[in-house]
């Protein structure tokens, strides 16, 4: 039986991952990843870069993917808390378009594997938030690829009310705020 749990979401190949945490009276332990019990649970990719961010509460990222180098991404939240997003872009993925959504949280400990060929993005729900992830290819900054957030044909339902956050509050990178929709990547591309 492995330390990690897998919980299949409404999009194949796209997983929460719950890890085993141990707690007692001076706080808590767990792995975060190991490969040998991933391999139990069918997940035996290969990680080859680790990545950590910080957003103030507002924050935007993505939705970003790389056209070549596509990476797989094992993500999580160790502090605060932010609503994590993938878009299937597999070509003839059935649920090609459609979009699954998570909160992560410092709390809830949960882990999101994004397989390779999905656009991923983050809204940081919390003062500060820290995200980290791992990656099985590495950053190809000449290969990256995006689509804007509010895409009308994803619809993604971010959580902005709930968290009392207007689409004005939203902080995003020039980079970001310029990203084509899906209809308008695959057109130029
Ligand atoms: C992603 C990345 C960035 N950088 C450098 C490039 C820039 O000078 C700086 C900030 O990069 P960027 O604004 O692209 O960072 P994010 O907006 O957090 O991008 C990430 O956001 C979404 C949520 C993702 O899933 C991707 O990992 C990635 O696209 O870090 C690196 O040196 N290595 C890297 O792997």
């Amino acid at each position: 039986m492995s330390k990690f749990k897998k919980i299949k979401t409404s999009i194949n190949d796209l997983y929460i991952i719950e890890p085993t945490v141990f707690e007692d009276d001076r706080g808590f332990f767990m792995e975060s990843h190991n490969q040998r019990e991933f391999a139990q649970i069918g997940m035996d990719m290969n990680f080859v870069q680790d990545n950590h961010s910080k957003s103030t509460k507002g924050t935007l990222r993505g939705l970003h993917f790389q056209v070549k180098h596509s990476q797989g991404k094992l993500v999580r939240v160790i502090k605060g808390q932010a609503y994590d997003v993938a878009v299937d872009l597999r070509e003839n993925s059935n649920t090609y378009g459609e979009y699954f959504g998570v909160l992560l949280s410092a709390e809830n400990k949960k882990m999101f594997y994004i397989p390779e060929g999905f656009a991923h993005g983050f809204l940081a729900l919390s003062e500060e938030m820290e995200f980290i992830y791992k990656t099985t290819d590495y950053y190809c900054p000449e290969c990256e690829g995006g689509i804007i957030w509010n895409d009308n044909d994803i619809n993604i339902d971010w959580p902005l009310e709930e968290y009392e956050l207007t689409k004005e509050q939203l902080l995003l990178s020039d980079k970001d705020r310029k990203l084509p929709t899906l209809k308008e990547f695959n057109r130029d591309n």
